[in-house]
Parts: structure tokens; C-alpha cells; sequence
């Protein structure tokens, strides 16, 4: 018997929902926009794009999506944090709006907008082991940077000696924005973790 491939949802209640979808398309992956509990329920795992962690804080509690977010994240589901989706990601935000809270379960601390508003977007190449030799191009905007990552998580990418990629388990969160480039690869290994193929 052939398993059905896994599902893959993006989290669709705001910011930039639509390129992740793009990139899943590229990989051959039809994703599920998720919007509600029983969208969630559908999803092996969720991608939470880019946009403004505050609003998205909002929405999920408004769309009644925080609680089980919060809670398929404990049980393990694979969630890929992009800019606004790792703060929301991080189990510490040490600049939010009043008020702001995430969803947790990636043990790190993060600050919003660090890089200043002079350079709030930029472009870096950075070192990736995970990916491969090749370097990733990344895109920042108005970029939040992890201040400090806690024991259960580990760094996956600094730009400066500024950490801007972790993972912990099945949870990945960056910085920056690789669904507007045409760097596939962060989006695989987000596959592969779901798929079960660790490497
Ligand atoms: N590109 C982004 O996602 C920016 C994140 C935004 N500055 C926030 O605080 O949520």
C-alpha cells in the first residue's frame, strides 16, 4: 500500500501566506491553508509565514487557533516559524507589543525589529551545514534576531554572531524569508521533518 503523503498547512491568518504556498507547489506539495481548529486538525504540520507577530498573536486567539496551535506543538506536530512565525515560535520575546503573547515550544529568546530601522531589510549569505555546502541566501525583513537559545534548542545559522536560525525537535525557526527566493531547501528539510526523514 502507498501512504498518503503527509499534509502540510500555512498558517493563513495573515502576512505572507501565499509564497510559502508557492514553494510548496514547487516541491510538489499541496498545502492546506489553515484558519480554523478543524483546518488545523487536517495538517501533519503547519508553516507560520512571515507578517506581524502581533497580529498574528491577535487572530490566533480571535480564530480560537492559539490553544490548539499551543497544543499540536506539544504533542510534537513539525512547525516551521518564518520572521513573525519564529517570535510566535519562541517561548521568550523580550520586546513584544503589550500584551503579545506566542504559542511557544521553541526555547529560544527572540527580539523584534533588531536589526534597526536603518538596515531593516538586508541580504546575507549565510553558512548552513544543514542544508549543504552551498551557502543560503537570505532575505531579512524588519527581522527579528534570537537573542539567546536555552538547552533544548540548538543554532542552525548566525549572520554577524547574531543567531538567526534554531531548531529544536520537529520545530524550526529563521529569521529571514528563503519562500522569496528560489532556494528550495529550508522548505525540504521542513518536508523531510514531516515526512519522518531525519537526517
Ligand atoms: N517580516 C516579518 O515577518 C517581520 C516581523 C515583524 N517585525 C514582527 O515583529 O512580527
Amino acid at each position: 500500500m502507498v501512504q498518503s503523503p503527509k499534509t502540510i498547512g500555512v498558517l493563513a491568518l495573515q502576512g505572507g501566506v501565499r509564497e510559502h504556498v508557492n514553494m510548496l507547489a514547487a516541491l510538489g506539495r499541496e498545502a492546506r491553508l489553515v484558519r480554523d481548529p478543524a483546518d488545523l486538525a487536517a495538517v501533519d504540520g503547519c508553516i507560520i509565514p512571515g507578517g506581524e507577530s502581533s497580529v498574528m498573536d491577535k487572530l490566533c486567539r480571535m480564530f480560537e487557533l492559539q490553544q490548539p496551535l499551543r497544543d499540536r506543538i506539544q504533542s510534537g506536530m513539525p512547525v516551521f516559524g518564518t520572521c513573525a512565525g519564529l517570535i510566535m515560535l519562541a517561548d521568550r520575546i523580550v520586546d513584544g507589543m503589550a500584551g503579545q503573547e506566542t504559542l511557544g515550544g521553541l526555547d529560544v529568546t527572540v527580539r523584534r525589529n533588531a536589526f534597526g530601522s536603518q538596515v531593516d531589510s538586508f541580504e546575507a549569505d549565510l553558512d548552513v551545514p544543514e542544508l549543504g555546502p552551498e551557502p543560503s541566501h537570505a532575505v531579512f525583513i524588519r527581522a527579528p534576531i534570537i537573542e539567546s537559545v536555552g538547552p533544548k534548542a540548538r543554532t542552525l545559522a548566525d549572520v554577524n554572531g547574531r543567531t538567526v536560525a534554531a531548531m529544536q525537535g520537529n520545530l524550526l525557526g529563521i529569521s529571514f524569508h528563503p519562500e522569496v527566493t528560489s532556494d528550495t531547501r529550508w522548505h525540504e528539510l521542513f518536508c523531510r521533518i514531516v515526512d519522518g526523514i531525519t537526517p
